[in-house]
């Protein structure tokens, strides 16, 4: 299949190896505009690597990574970051010794050192930016607030906020309920509809529970491939996806 131009993400024949095993195995994976897609598989299916990959965290043996058509295989990854490729691992890493307010403003793309950030200026366009990703994540109340203080859920939503201070045009984040209360998950959902309602955004996800919540459409990875990809609806109703993933 040649490339199609009006992808946010286009993903074709990716493959890489480690010592002749093909974690990802030929994999084509389109993302549109403002959609929310989740990836979901058993263990070692390759949804980590595969996000790694696009990030520029691993490098492809073969195949083709193209944002906004535009071929990022040979690009470091500081690079993507820049082009507007942003990833939340699942260990946080904000400065628990800022507050809020700091984590954020040190995230904005002229201020992102945190040496740098000392002698940053806040401006009046970051601190406008700031606050309005403070609110975003439901962090406003908590600007002066040390960020080592907040709850687990808290500081996950701000570490999502400091990818969100770079504007990112797709934003992925690998199983981002880990170790959240009930009602942190809920917020959570919430919060990944509204941030994709003007970007895309791909989870990586195991808690079915949580899929149905946010689920437009989803895409089962098995063995490194793509086994089935469509509505929550069609692939719980689909026997492959039953036997290699759900019915366990
Ligand atoms: N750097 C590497 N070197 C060798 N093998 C690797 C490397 N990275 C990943 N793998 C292997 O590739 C396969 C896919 O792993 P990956 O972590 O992407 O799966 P996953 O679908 O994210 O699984 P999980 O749901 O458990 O997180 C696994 O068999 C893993 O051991």
């Amino acid at each position: 299949m040649s490339s199609n131009t009006d992808f946010v993400l286009a993903v074709e024949d990716l493959t890489v190896s480690f010592d002749g095993f093909k974690a990802i195995d030929n994999l084509n994976l389109y993302v549109d505009h403002n959609e929310l897609r989740v990836i979901i598989g058993p263990n070692g299916a390759g949804k980590t690597t595969l996000l790694d990959m696009i990030c520029g965290k691993t490098k492809a043996t073969s195949g083709s990574i193209k944002f906004h058509n535009e071929e990022m295989t040979a690009l470091p990854e500081f690079t993507r970051v820049r082009k507007g490729i942003g990833r939340k691992f699942q260990t946080p890493s904000i400065y628990e010794n800022l507050s809020v307010f700091q984590n954020l403003e040190v995230s904005f793309p002229k201020g992102r050192s945190v040496l740098g950030a000392v002698f940053f200026k806040c401006t009046a366009e970051v601190k406008d930016r700031v606050q309005a990703i403070a609110e975003e994540i439901g962090l406003a109340d908590t600007l002066n607030t040390e960020a080592g203080l907040l709850s687990h859920g808290q500081k996950q939503w701000l570490e999502v906020g400091m990818l969100l201070m770079q504007d990112p045009e797709l934003l992925m984040l690998d199983e981002p309920i880990a170790g959240m209360s009930v009602r942190e998950r809920e917020i959570t959902a919430e919060l990944l509809k509204k941030i994709s309602n003007n970007r895309s955004v791909i989870v990586i996800e195991h808690d079915m529970e949580f899929v149905k919540k946010i689920a437009q459409k989803v895409t089962v990875m098995h063995q490194g491939k793509i086994l089935a990809e469509g509505s929550m609806d069609d692939v719980q109703n689909n026997p492959q996806v039953i036997e290699v993933y759900l019915g366990h």
